[in-house]
């Protein structure tokens, strides 16, 4: 399977593309949109669904443009997006069962797929619940749970773990892991931990652009060499963060122990630290990022 796009870019205003000349070539596995807001994942996937309409370029899924072959496209497709519209007076079930009528799926396959999911998403004992009295993690979890109804080849999750406790983040990561054996899973997050241990490939989007497409461990070693830890006195916290891009700052009974990003280190009580995931998001979006000082005093 191959889901791709040729030169495909959206403009909601003349002056600037949300999406700008994004040329990708996606097979099965996790492949994960990582930006900051406002970067333009949400634009690119809604595209990637067929639900809005480029401004320039097109998308094909094996080798077939999607909007020529919209209804065999859908079929294949499960979607969640980021503010899912939902009927609050529906129960659990009885919304997924609306979803599966409107995805036409055959009744038996519908209801035991139902039961399937409501297991797997931890809903059993929500099923008959209204979702206007679930909590926020909840729905999001049927929200998940309606974008697997028809089994899809290709699922587009807008930020999934939006709302999710820590175990329920765990389970999605599992769940994820498995499916992505046979399908395409594209999925947007900026939360860096929720993708570090499963995507395949990271696809770094920045102002509409993909700056790369890469994977977990190529993406880490391109900061090889360039993240340090230092440990200062308290008056120097000033021109350290002139200096350099800082992206964690621990208080402790020294002083303050730094995380820094740099090309060019010249202080000698440094050390070269190995890079993760956060420090290379920071390396690109420090202007929009701010670090969190962690005080351990
Ligand atoms: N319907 C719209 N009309 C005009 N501009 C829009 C529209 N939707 C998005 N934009 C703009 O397009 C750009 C990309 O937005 P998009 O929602 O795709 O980003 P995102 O990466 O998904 O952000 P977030 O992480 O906040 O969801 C932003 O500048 C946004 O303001």
């Amino acid at each position: 399977m191959e889901l791709k796009t040729h030169h495909l870019s959206k403009f909601y205003t003349k002056e600037k593309a949300a999406v700008a000349d994004v040329n990708l070539v996606l097979q099965e596995g996790i492949h994960a949109l990582l930006g900051a807001n406002g970067s333009g994942k949400t634009t690119l996937m809604r595209m990637l669904c067929g639900i809005l309409k480029p401004s320039e370029g097109i998308v094909t899924f094996n080798a077939k443009n999607i909007m020529e072959n919209y209804e065999e496209y859908i079929l294949h497709l499960g979607y969640l997006p980021q503010n899912a519209g939902f009927y609050m007076n529906f129960t659990v079930i009885e919304f997924l069962q609306y979803i599966a009528v409107l995805k036409c799926l055959e009744a038996d396959y519908a209801k035991r797929k139902i039961d399937e999911l409501l297991e797997l998403l931890h809903l059993k004992e929500q099923s008959k619940k209204k979702l206007r009295q679930l909590s926020g993690g909840m729905l999001q979890r049927v929200g998940i749970a309606q974008s697997l109804l028809n089994h899809p080849k290709l699922l587009i999750l807008d930020e999934p773990s939006s709302g999710l406790d820590p175990k329920e983040r765990i389970a999605l990561r599992q769940l994820l892991s498995r499916l992505a054996k046979d399908t395409i899973v594209i999925l947007s997050t900026h939360i860096v931990s929720d993708i570090e241990n499963i995507a395949d490939d990271i696809l770094l989007m920045k102002e509409g652009h993909i700056l790369f497409q890469k994977t977990v461990t190529d993406t880490l070693q391109e900061l090889k060499g360039h993240v340090y830890e230092l440990l200062t006195a308290e008056n120097e916290r000033e021109i350290i963060e002139k200096n350099y891009t800082v992206v964690n700052c621990k208080r402790v009974s020294e002083g303050i122990l730094f995380r820094l990003l740099s090309d060019d280190m010249k202080d000698k009580r440094s050390i070269v630290v190995e890079p993760t995931l956060d420090d290379v998001y920071l390396s690109y979006f420090h202007e929009e990022a701010e670090y969190v000082e962690t005080n351990l005093l």
